[in-house]
């Protein structure tokens, strides 16, 4: 048994097995304006509920069309805040964050804890050993109402990272890397775990990046499980351990695994139309492109907005080109503001914007007109992601991402660090 079975063990108090469905309690739920119209209709209309369970578990964000690019968005923000205050919902306004962001730096979400969110890249917050499932609105809905979820046990697939990150690799290069190798649908039906020794090299901001990307080989979920550093992280905001199991694994826990040598992994992207058309950054290097973008719930944290600035200091983007950067939550935009960061992209000729998912989903902020191109450190490429159907997105790291910036074109960073 994996981690997650084992937190799902212990939360219904005997052992599980992978394939089986359980009902379970949830230690919280959260939504946001993509998908809370639709939890709101099936709560009010379709179940008629007076009164919800988990209201003071239940959290509301307005972070994908944040602020508000149309009247059809004012309009569903304003239903979100009608029933927030209806119910005393916790709702995280415009310009808070991207909510996988914010409930892991707010500590709403704790390791142990059993987390759904309408949203597929909740297991971004496994990364601190917490179970998370992406859900839809109506699991969503009945989870708000009852307290309570169904879940699918999933068999556990372990991916042991070793050896030393190279210079100028980032822990995107090193997931993007795996879901070349395993596939867009390389996971379905199983959640991954983390190990191995290149993990106590990794901040948290980079674990989430890890487990944020499983989503794209179709996981059900993904976990680290808790070390020293996460230790360290969690206390030194204040943060307590919820319902944390501790175990040795063996390679019977799991339905299968594999062993990614880190050294070996260089800068990379995942070229369009697929996230696991997985290049080298030498073999794309030279490509023209038209923007940038800096951001998301995969590559907006602090460490991202820093290496950006590493290369970007005293340089400019290049002419023609546009970078736009956008903190992952508020709190980042200021730490980023103290440290002097967002100063140096901006001298730079970045474009900053507010925390949102704005480009990232398509919704504003730095849509693509047919025929360009963008280089983001997002987690989807498919076709129309960021735009027009004919325009063009590549994922890549932060780093690959600034050093694009200055060039205009595909670049590898490690020229820009030293
Ligand atoms: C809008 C929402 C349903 C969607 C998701 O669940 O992933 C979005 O966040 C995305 O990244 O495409
Ligand atoms: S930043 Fe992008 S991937 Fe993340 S939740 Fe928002 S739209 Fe989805």
């Amino acid at each position: 048994m994996g981690l997650i079975d084992r937190i799902i063990s212990k939360a219904i108090g005997r052992d599980v097995t992978p394939g089986e469905i359980v009902v379970t309690e949830i230690d919280a739920i959260y939504a946001q304006d993509g998908t809370a119209p639709l939890v709101i209709n099936v709560i009010e209309k379709e179940l008629n509920a007076d009164r919800l369970e988990a209201w003071n578990r239940t959290y509301f964000f307005i972070d994908h069309s944040s602020p508000a690019p149309h009247v059809a968005a004012a309009t569903v923000h304003r239903e979100m805040r009608r029933f927030c205050r209806k119910f005393n919902i916790k709702l995280f306004d415009v310009g808070y964050g991207i909510s996988h962001q914010v409930v892991v730096e707010d500590g709403i979400v704790r390791p142990g804890m059993i987390v759904i969110g309408a949203d597929s890249h909740t297991p971004t917050i496994g990364a601190l050993g917490i179970y998370a499932l992406g859900v839809g609105s109506t699991d969503a809905a009945i989870g708000i109402v009852y307290g309570k979820t169904w879940i699918k046990v999933p068999e556990t697939f372990r991916i042991r990272l070793i050896g030393k990150v190279p210079r100028g690799v980032m822990s995107k290069d090193i997931i993007l890397s795996i879901i070349g190798t395993v596939g867009s649908d390389g996971m379905i039906g199983r959640a991954v775990e983390f190990h191995g020794d290149t993990i106590k090299e990794l901040s948290i901001d980079a674990r989430m990046t890890l487990t944020n990307m499983c989503t794209e080989m179709s996981a059900e979920s993904a976990i680290i499980p808790l070390d020293e550093r996460a230790i360290q992280w969690l206390e030194s905001n204040g943060y307590s351990i919820y319902r944390y199991v501790d175990y040795s694994p063996s390679s019977k826990d799991f339905v299968d695994e594999m062993d990614v040598e880190v050294q070996k992994i260089g800068p990379v992207v995942s070229a369009p139309p697929d996230v696991d058309n997985v290049k080298s950054v030498a073999e794309v290097e030279g490509i023209e492109i038209d923007q940038v973008f800096i951001g998301s719930c995969t590559n907006g944290r602090l460490e991202d907005l820093e290496i950006a600035a590493r290369i970007m200091k005293g340089r400019k983007v290049r002419e023609g080109i546009r970078c736009i950067v956008s903190p992952a939550s508020r709190k980042i935009y200021l730490e980023a503001l103290r440290r002097g960061i967002i100063d140096i992209l901006t001298e730079a000729n970045c474009v900053i914007a507010p925390p949102t998912c704005g480009p990232c989903v398509g919704a504003h902020m730095g849509i693509l007109a047919e025929n360009e191109v963008a280089i983001a450190t997002t987690n989807r490429n498919f076709t129309g992601r960021m735009g027009h159907k004919n325009s063009k997105v590549y994922l890549s790291s932060p780093a690959t991402a600034a050093a694009s910036a200055i060039e205009g074109r595909i670049t590898d960073p490690r020229k820009y660090l030293s």
